[in-house]
């Protein structure tokens, strides 16, 4: 039997919206943000999806897009792991910046290195690597072993921290998954067969 491993990356949050390097801080969702966590929960329970198992970072958009996630679907009373294996990459020096003015004052083409190139960090923070180095060895320990017995198990996380998870599940390259840009609310689907190899990305 396979396991459905269900990953959505968190609701627009107020620094999405003002443009500003994220990482490790800890917005709100905006209003358009908790619309789209909301969507995304009332897609997956229009699929008829019964989770198992919850999951999310230590960060509060992430979190809280998994709540209203719940709450759509209609599921109370559950045990919700929160980890910070599952948080964003840390933007360390860059984290509170708008990327425009970090744009202007570094050049375009360093801005895009730090943000999209595979082992080159930010200043004082994680490239895509480096955020790996901690998500994958998480999933690996708590998350596939429940999907190789079957589980329905759903993530709430971040872009990058979902990118390292796509790149180890796809069999992506570096330059496959930083081409991929996972939108906020958006909701990935894959189910995982017994030897936790990937059987299919599930359509929704
Ligand atoms: O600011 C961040 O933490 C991330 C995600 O919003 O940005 P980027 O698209 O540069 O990875």
């Amino acid at each position: 039997m396979s396991g459905t491993l269900i990953l959505v990356r968190h609701g627009q949050s107020e620094w999405n919206l003002k443009n500003l390097f994220t990482g490790w801080r800890n917005p709100n969702l905006t209003e358009q943000g908790e619309s789209e966590a909301r969507a995304t929960g009332k897609a997956l329970k229009a699929q008829n999806f019964a989770p198992d198992l919850f999951y999310t970072s230590a960060l509060r958009r992430a979190q809280h897009t998994l709540d209203l996630i719940l709450e759509e679907m209609g599921i109370l009373n559950v045990t919700i792991t929160r980890n910070t294996a599952l948080n964003e990459r840390d933007y360390g020096d860059l984290s509170g910046l708008n990327k425009d003015d970090a744009r202007e004052k570094w050049g375009e083409e360093q801005v895009h290195i730090w943000r999209r190139s595979f082992d080159v960090p930010p200043p004082g923070g994680e490239s895509l690597k480096d955020t790996a180095a901690r998500t994958l060895p998480y999933y690996e320990a708590e998350i596939l072993p429940q999907l190789k017995a079957g589980k329905i198990v759903l993530i709430a996380a971040h872009g990058n921290s979902l990118r390292a998870l796509v790149m180890a599940i796809e069999g992506l390259t570096p330059d496959e998954i930083l081409a991929r840009e996972i939108a906020t609310g958006e909701p990935t689907v894959y189910k995982i067969g017994p030897d936790g190899k990937l059987v299919e990305r599930v359509k929704l």
